[in-house]
């Protein structure tokens, strides 16, 4: 499955927004790709995952299990763990901090994907990683259904991504006038969870 492909679901579902949006990160951006109306879908869900599972396998083989960061990596990483026939786990804010919960658990030195649904600084990917690496898990791969770094982003692990995409995002000091000019939306979960 090339960019372009990925690029299409996201059209087709209607999840390529435009506006004024402030990302995870921070930074704003004009564009915003709404994911969730992606895996609302279950067989475009499927195609995408198991295109991501497929791309995982080839480059680092099958992990011992899948961890995501909640909530945006739920549903893909069950969903591409699935297709690599492993567990699935999450990791949810605690205080701020990822950490797994729910009775998960991770034995020492599992190998381990981290799937991301989007990246933008690979920042949420990063701390995901890190509370992995505190619950005894071996990291060996990142992966997700879109890197809109244009290929930037560091995760400090190899990145498997579906798609590379170069989308603007910007420095709330630095905001072009016409995004500028636009109402902002917020529509993640990182300042809900500080809220
Ligand atoms: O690479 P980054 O700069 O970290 O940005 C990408 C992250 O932003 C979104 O999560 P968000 O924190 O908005 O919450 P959500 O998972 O609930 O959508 C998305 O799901 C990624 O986790
Ligand atoms: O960086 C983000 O927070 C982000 C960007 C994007 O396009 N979609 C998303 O769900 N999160
Ligand atoms: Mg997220």
């Amino acid at each position: 499955m090339t960019s372009e492909d990925v690029l299409a679901e996201f059209r087709a579902a209607g999840a390529l927004r435009e506006g004024h949006f402030v990302l995870s990160s921070g930074l704003h951006s004009p564009v915003f790709l709404q994911k969730n109306l992606v895996f609302m879908d279950a067989a475009r869900c499927e195609r995408l995952c198991k295109a991501l599972a497929d791309k995982v396998v080839a480059a680092v083989g099958r992990p011992d299990a899948a961890i995501s960061p909640a909530v945006g990596g739920i549903i893909p990483g069950y969903e591409t763990a699935r297709h690599l026939g492993v567990r699935s786990m999450y990791v949810e804010r605690e205080g701020g901090e990822f950490r797994l919960r729910r009775g998960f658990h991770i034995e020492p030195g599992e190998r381990i994907v981290m799937v991301e649904d989007i990246v933008t600084t690979g920042l949420s990917s990063r701390e995901c990683i890190d509370a992995i690496r505190k619950a005894g898990g071996k990291v060996i791969a990142a992966a997700c259904i879109v890197d809109r770094s244009g290929g930037r982003a560091d995760v400090g692990v190899p990145l498997i991504a579906l798609a590379t995409l170069d989308v603007p995002a910007y420095p709330a000091d630095a905001l072009p006038p016409e995004l500028a000019a636009l109402p902002v939306e917020d529509p993640g979960s990182r300042r809900l969870a500080k809220a």
